[in-house]
């Protein structure tokens, strides 16, 4: 049986698998997710490429990463005992601070600037870790780091810097790092492989619209600014998290809600987004209750819409309207018809015509979807940030 390199996608509250051939054809041999991680309803995917075997796991108990990576492994040994021939372990890492802007070997100074950057990435950085040091004991072979954040490490200063006191970036690091680099990354090459021509040549503002929710505008192939911060949570509404409020809600929170700086954190972070506005975070539920008639749903979705609507009009004028395509990628970005339709709703002032029935299209590959005299082309893209850490693994162990 061929060798294979793991790929351990630790998210918040998921767990992505996925298992790909150790040589450049990177195949993928299966691929799952375990959901709900933390809840007593935990659910595991699981899906062979090769012989179709599909498991669904349901109602399991998953109260951390370590449990759920315990799960992973087990399920791995038994689907054609594919844990034996694992040769190298990929890891998203969110946060690499400012000292980790390259995929890299896991080394104990590796694992403590991830720890060191714990602050910064709250939800994301704690999962990683645990991710690696369960995969060490599990798995005795080389483990690969591969960082969100090393994407954006071609951010000007004035895009990253925020106007506070000087002395903070210094001692705290705080500035803007920016998220979802690897699907960046790959959307990005996947995008200029459509438009036939060098990534270095083509300018892009690519809105990576899931769960968690960014954008960013490249520049001859290099991010030049993006919407989350020095956390993931500054920018766009997301599944749960607010992105960009007035920092003076927190002294209001504080003094009026007595709220503590964790319990302000968890409510920005846990129960804000569409969940904070409506009840509800799956965008499908959202726009079905929002088309069935529900006040609150439909405001959702509007806020929603808006806020990538600032972020377009933004970064239309930071490319000199110079753009080649704008793409739209992740859970929603892939998915939702109408949502692409709202974005760019009215825009054909500044080149950007959508047409409805390629917009409408069922289709699962990357795709044109704007109108024969749309100046901007829009793309729909499917990102796979799986293979792009498997592809960033093998480069890291030279394979
Ligand atoms: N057909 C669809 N219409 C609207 N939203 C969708 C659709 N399919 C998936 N989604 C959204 O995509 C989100 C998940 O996207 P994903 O990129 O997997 O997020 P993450 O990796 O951040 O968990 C789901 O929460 C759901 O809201
Ligand atoms: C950084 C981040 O927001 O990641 P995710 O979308 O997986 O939550
Ligand atoms: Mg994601």
């Amino acid at each position: 049986m061929t060798k294979s390199v793991l790929v351990l996608n630790s998210g918040s509250s998921s767990l992505k698998y996925a298992l790909y051939n150790l040589d450049k054809s990177a195949k993928c041999l299966l691929r799952g997710v375990v959901e709900g991680i933390g809840t007593p309803k935990s659910l595991i995917f699981h899906k062979n490429a090769q012989d179709g075997c599909n498991v669904k796991l349901e109602g399991i108990n998953v109260s951390n990463h370590r449990i759920g990576l315990n799960k992973v492994w087990e399920l791995l040994h038994v689907d054609r005992g594919s844990s034996s021939n694992i040769c190298a372990v990929g890891h998203r890492v969110a946060h690499g601070g400012e000292a980790l802007t390259k995929p890299a070997l896991v080394t104990d100074s590796v694992k403590k600037a991830i720890e060191e950057a714990v602050p910064l990435a709250p939800l994301h950085n704690p999962a990683n870790l645990e991710g690696i040091k369960a995969a060490e004991e599990l798995i005795k072979c080389p483990q690969v780091a591969v960082f969100d954040t090393s994407f954006h490490s071609t951010l000007p200063p004035y895009a990253y810097m925020y106007a506070l006191p000087l002395t903070l970036y210094k001692e705290l690091g705080l500035r803007r790092y920016g998220f979802h680099g690897t699907s960046y990354q790959f959307v990005l090459d996947e995008s200029a492989s459509l438009l036939r021509k060098s990534k270095d040549s083509l300018n892009f503002i690519i809105c990576h619209l899931g769960a968690g929710a960014s954008m960013a505008a490249i520049r001859e192939g290099k991010c030049i600014d993006t919407t989350m911060g020095v956390t993931p949570l500054e920018g766009l509404v997301m599944a749960t998290r607010s992105g960009d409020v007035d920092p003076g809600v927190f002294q209001i929170l504080a003094s009026e809600k007595g709220l503590s700086t964790q319990e302000i954190s968890r409510l920005l972070n846990k129960e804000s987004g569409l969940y904070g506005l409506c009840g509800d975070k799956d965008m499908r539920v959202v726009w079905d209750a929002a088309k069935a008639g529900s006040e609150k749903h439909k405001l959702a979705v509007d806020i929603f819409v808006h806020r990538i609507r600032k972020y377009l009009g933004a970064y239309l004028v930071h490319l000199k309207g110079k753009v080649d395509a704008l793409v739209f990628t992740a859970g929603i970005g892939e998915n939702s018809v109408p949502i692409r339709s709202m974005v760019c709703q009215g825009l054909d002032a500044f080149g950007i015509s959508l047409d409805e029935k390629k917009n409408n299209q069922d289709a699962k590959e990357k795709r044109e979807i704007q109108s024969a005299d749309s100046k901007i082309k829009v793309l729909v893209v499917p990102t796979d940030e799986e293979l792009c850490i498997a592809q960033q693994t093998l480069q890291v162990l030279r394979i």
